[in-house]
């Protein structure tokens, strides 16, 4: 009995290992392959070293986080679903036009909240910085 739940959570570990494994595996792959996710990373860098820069308080670096987190998600969510489109038919489908077009247009319109939330976390240290430095 002892032998059997030993052997249960053993296995309930290597299922979260694997998957984890398998995490990985999606990440490094939409990385080395999607140019659109190698641009968020680039810009993501700048972002932070903004940041570090302005010396951004907790919370905006908080919210920072959550911006650049979502961002990278959104962009997996969409490599995922283009690859199942692609997956589903390579012949031309309205449907499938429609599915990879919504996809990108959620993309997009976290980009646009994202650039508007940077605006506003930035805006407040850029202007003391100005006035401090002219
Ligand atoms: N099977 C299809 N049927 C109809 N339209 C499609 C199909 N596949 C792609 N498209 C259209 O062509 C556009 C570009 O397709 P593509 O597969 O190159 O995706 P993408 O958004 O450029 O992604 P990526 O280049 O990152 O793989 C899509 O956004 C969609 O409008």
């Amino acid at each position: 009995m002892l032998m059997d739940s030993q052997d249960k959570n053993k296995n309930e570990w290597s299922r979260l290992i694997n998957s984890f494994g398998f995490a990985l595996n999606g990440l490094k792959n939409a990385i080395m392959k999607e140019r659109n996710l190698q641009i968020h990373i680039s810009v993501a860098v700048l972002v932070v070293i903004l940041g570090a820069f302005f010396q951004l308080s907790y919370s905006d670096w908080a919210l920072l986080v959550i911006v650049i987190g979502g961002m990278f998600t959104l962009e997996l969510v969409n490599t995922s679903i283009e690859r199942l489109v692609d997956l589903v038919t390579m012949e031309f489908h309205p449907l499938a036009k429609l599915a990879k077009d919504i996809s990108a247009a959620a993309v997009f319109v976290f980009s646009l909240t994202a650039v508007v939330v940077g605006f506003l976390i930035f805006y407040p240290y850029m202007l003391e910085w100005f006035m401090g430095n002219f």
